[in-house]
């Protein structure tokens, strides 16, 4: 435990979905002075989240789905351009649990993943943790026409597309989503698409 933190009281402010919850605690700072100092923090568990591509092809794929906190905050369409992803239940692994996904939303079916990163992705607001993954696909691993659980009220359109393409999307802001930006990034620092590396 760490000596400079004491007294924490947690209150929980909403449970439905998730927990919102205010969390108040002493914190002691580096000139050695203690303060009382107030949080809010949402949990809705951890997630996963997955870059496919295609080296022969050059390809990679991702989904485009609509996201309400983005249609909230920006109060534009609240389409979303993202990697496929998923939030993972308690029971589940990261990797079992994205590998379910890609059949779900992307409709392939594939059987080893790698991961590359491990990241919070809003640590200041969110307990939430990013498990990311790489794999490559082909077109005998495709299974079905992906677009996610109809009951769950997903909508998934699923998008293959030219690396290089994913790439300007990034810096013509059609693609706004971090986990989809670091992994093309990865992939791009990495030469994942070999020689059409996106250049
Ligand atoms: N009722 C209700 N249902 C919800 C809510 N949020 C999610 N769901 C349900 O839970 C499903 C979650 O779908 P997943 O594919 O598992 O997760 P995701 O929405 O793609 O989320 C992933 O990406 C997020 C954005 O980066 C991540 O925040 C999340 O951890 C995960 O990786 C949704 O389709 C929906 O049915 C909510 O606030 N209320
Ligand atoms: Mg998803």
């Amino acid at each position: 435990m760490l000596d400079n933190i004491k007294n924490i009281h947690i209150k929980t402010l909403s449970k439905a979905w998730a927990t919102l919850s205010e969390i108040n605690y002493d914190y002691q700072f580096k000139n050695g002075s203690w303060k009382r100092v107030s949080r809010e923090s949402y949990d809705r568990g951890h997630g996963t989240g997955i870059l496919l591509y295609n080296p022969e092809k050059g390809t990679v794929i991702l989904t485009r789905q609509f996201r309400m906190p983005i249609y909230q905050t920006k109060k534009e369409d609240g389409m979303s351009i993202e990697v496929c992803a998923g939030a993972i239940d308690d029971k589940d692994s990261p990797e079992s649990t994205i590998i379910r996904e890609v059949e779900e939303e992307v409709g392939y079916r594939i059987q080893e993943v790698k991961k590359v990163m491990e990241a919070y992705t809003s640590p200041g607001a969110l307990t939430e943790k990013m498990y990311l993954f790489v794999a490559p696909y082909s077109a005998d691993m495709k299974v079905n026409g992906g677009g996610g659980i109809a009951s769950e009220h997903e909508e998934i359109e699923v998008m293959e597309l030219p690396f290089s393409k994913a790439l300007k999307m990034i810096e013509s802001t059609e693609i706004q989503d971090a986990k989809t930006i670091m992994l093309l990034q990865y992939a791009h620092i990495h030469s994942l698409l070999g020689k059409k590396n996106g250049e």
